[in-house]
Order: C-alpha cells, then structure tokens, then sequence
C-alpha cells in the first residue's frame, strides 16, 4: 500500500469506529482486525501502520469527530508527512481543504469539569499514553523475583508487590510461564485494588462484581486459605474465571447473579463477610489509555446510568458485611461522581458505616479514598476507598 493508500484505509476505519460509539458497537480493536479480514491484499506491515495511525487519530481526539477524514485531518495537523498523503491519488483521500480545520483537546469538552480535582490539565496527556504492560505473578506459586528473570525486559513494578512490567505490545500468551499460570496480566492499578482488600488468612472475601475474575484470582493468589466467592451478572464474563482459576491453581467459588435480584440471591450471605469488593461497573475514564476511543462512547446520560448503579450495588454489598467488616469500593475512572462523590452519598445513606484509610501509600487521597492516575502513579486511573461497617 502506498502512504496515501494506508491513511484512506485509516479514514475508513475511522468511519466505522465514530459509528461503532454512537451505536455501542465493536472496539476499534476488533473493527481494524475485521477491515484486515476482507482486504488480505494488505500485508503485516500495512497492517501495523495503519493501526497505528487509527490509534493515534482517536488518541488525539477528545471529542468524537464527525468522520474519519476529520480525525485524520487532527492527527495531520501535527504531522506534515502526513499531510502530504492528502495527495488525491487513485488509493488516497483527496487534499485538505482550506475550510477544514482541526480540534484537539484530548478530554471531551463536557467531562472536563467532571473529573476529580486532583486531574488537572496538565495531566490529560497521560491519559492517553500507551499503557505498558504489567503482569501480576501468581505469588501463592512463585516469586516476582523468578518471573522478572524469565521475562525479557521485565522489571519489577514501583507500588504492586505482586508486579512486573513489560513495555508496551509485549507479548505473553505464548510464554511457559503464563500457560503455567505463574503470571496473569493485570494492570498495577487493578492488583493494587485487590492489595486495599487486605487479603489474607481464612478470611470470607466476596467479590461482588468479579467479571472475568481478575480481582479475585489476585485474592487467591495473595491469601490461598480464604474463602472467595465471585458473583456477576454476566454470565459470559465470569465463565471465563474458571479456566483462569485452574490454570492458576485457585479456590473460587461463582456464583451468577440475575439483575434485578442480586440481594435476594446473596441473602443467606447476610453479615457473613469480612470483605464485599465491589469492583463497580463504570465509566472506564482511567482506562483510556487501553481504549481511548472510551472517550466517544461516554455521554451525560451513560453516566447518569452508571452512577446510580453504582449506587445500588453499594447498596446491596453492605449487608453482606459481616459487622466490623470492611466494604472496598472500586472504579476504573477519575470522574468524581463515580468516585470521592459516590461514596460520600453511601456514608450519607449508612449512618453506621466510616470511611477507613486505605491499605497502603499509594495514589492521593481523594475525599474519602484514593486516586491512582496515569500521571501520578503511571497506573491506569482508579478510585477506591475502604468503609468499615461498625461493629
Ligand atoms: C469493572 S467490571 C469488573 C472487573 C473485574 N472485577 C476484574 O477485576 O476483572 C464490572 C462488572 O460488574 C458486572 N455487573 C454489572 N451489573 C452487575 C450487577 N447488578 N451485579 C453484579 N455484577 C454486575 C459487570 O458484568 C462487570 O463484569
């Protein structure tokens, strides 16, 4: 493909991935990977470098473009090479028109006043960053120590006992160590979420909203004698925690809730235990950097929608919690409705409840919890807190 041919390529996809948020499609991901399907004529390096450029148009794109051309026009904006691709060739798009301008603020315009306080502009840019990728060693099975040696390039992780990183688009699935089960990856931020629910002993632990089950296993890993029940709705992501649990040797019960049901299905756990995680479904703001067309899908009503959800599953934890036991809060995103806000509004609603310090220096404090953001702990975003239900 030429260069002007692979950033048209880029401009369709484009296309499809602006269709895809409004209408709660497929991830960019999955768009490119399908494009590739019907156009076998493109070879691997075509293949990378019009990713590559997709990627960097959505990264640089607060706001959701009306077209891919437009997007395309943004990222060229920076890029003179770029620019010159607009060449009107048979493969390539046509030349930049004086009229088309370019955007660019990296947060949409509507959200930035809705974002903690502790992220301010001068840390939008490492919002979207590429991520590195961290591996969390399965510590009941091995040491961080051995997997740092048999990962090239690895090294161990600033704030995660448990972790290691590896630079971006490392790749792991083939690796003995992974098919072992001795390493799962895991963002730092997430294995710190599970680190707040000081895991250790016999203790009961019930995830509440364990998905694919990656809190969980880290539980296990962490403390192999305690009782860890993983509940969700979603029957497709948790039965992905079995395997997961077997290939790294832990003890996890499931269960599978309906919504709309969930407390009546948790009652005979009343007051049983010692730490409910509820890992809330959220916005996704602190993972824009693994999936910045995020950014797209995100609106006022989508958030209102989650918020209150939140709010119910807060809800439906604290009577789960045995007395003197501990509820952690946690979300992938660094809007404060989501975070500091929501959980002012459950100690407003739960008299008997007071927020804890959570484990661990890690983050800033945030009303009643802690922020990890990109920026300040190189994590992806993550709010949480620990509320202790009086005895
Ligand atoms: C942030 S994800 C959890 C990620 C998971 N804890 C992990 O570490 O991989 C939120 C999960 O909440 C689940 N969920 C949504 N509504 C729920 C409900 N009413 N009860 C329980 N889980 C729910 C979603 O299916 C999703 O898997």
């Amino acid at each position: 493909m030429t260069p002007s041919a692979r950033v048209q390529a880029a401009i369709e996809i484009l296309d499809e991935v602006i269709a895809s948020t409004r209408n709660d499609g497929p991830p960019a991901d999955a768009i490119v990977t399908r494009y590739f399907k019907a156009r076998r004529y493109a070879g691997s390096k075509d293949r990378r470098a019009v990713r590559d450029l997709v990627f960097r148009a959505i990264r640089r794109s607060g706001e959701r473009p009306n077209a891919g051309r437009k997007a395309m026009i943004g990222l060229a904006s920076e890029d003179a090479e770029l620019t010159s691709s607009f060449d009107g060739s048979a493969h390539g798009p046509p030349p930049i028109g004086d009229e088309e301008g370019a955007e660019g603020s990296l947060v949409p315009a509507w959200l930035q006043s809705q974002l903690s306080p502790l992220v301010t502009a001068d840390e939008f840019p490492a919002l979207l960053e590429r991520a590195p990728l961290d591996l969390r060693v399965n510590v009941a099975r091995t040491t961080r120590q051995a997997m740092v040696e048999a990962f090239e390039g690895a090294e161990p992780t600033a704030l995660s006992p448990w972790g290691i990183r590896l630079p971006p688009d490392s790749h792991v699935d083939q690796h003995a160590a992974f098919a072992e089960g001795l390493v799962e990856v895991q963002d730092e931020g997430s294995q710190l979420i599970a680190l707040a629910c000081d895991p250790q002993g016999s203790t009961n632990i019930l995830d509440l909203c364990a998905g694919a089950g990656g809190k969980s296993l880290a539980l296990a890993a962490a403390a192999p004698d305690a009782h860890i029940l993983a509940c969700d709705t979603n029957r497709a992501r948790l039965s992905n925690l079995e395997p997961r649990a077997e290939r790294a040797v832990a003890r996890i019960g499931i269960r599978l809730l309906d919504g709309g049901r969930e407390a009546q299905q948790l009652a005979d756990l009343d007051g049983q235990a010692d730490v409910v995680l509820v890992d809330a479904p959220c916005s996704g703001s602190g993972t824009w950097r693994r999936n910045p067309e995020g950014r797209w899908r995100l609106t006022a009503e989508r958030l209102q929608r989650v918020t209150k959800l939140q709010a119910r599953l807060l809800d439906i934890a604290a009577p789960l919690v045995k007395p003197g036991g501990t509820l952690v809060y946690a979300v992938c995103s660094i809007i404060a409705a989501e975070g500091a806000d929501q959980v002012a509004a459950f100690l407003g609603r739960h008299s008997s409840w007071l927020a804890q310090d959570a484990l661990g220096s890690f983050g800033r404090k945030d009303g009643d919890g802690r922020l990890l953001t990109p920026a300040h702990d190189g994590t992806d975003g993550f709010f949480v807190a620990r509320l202790g239900r009086s005895c």
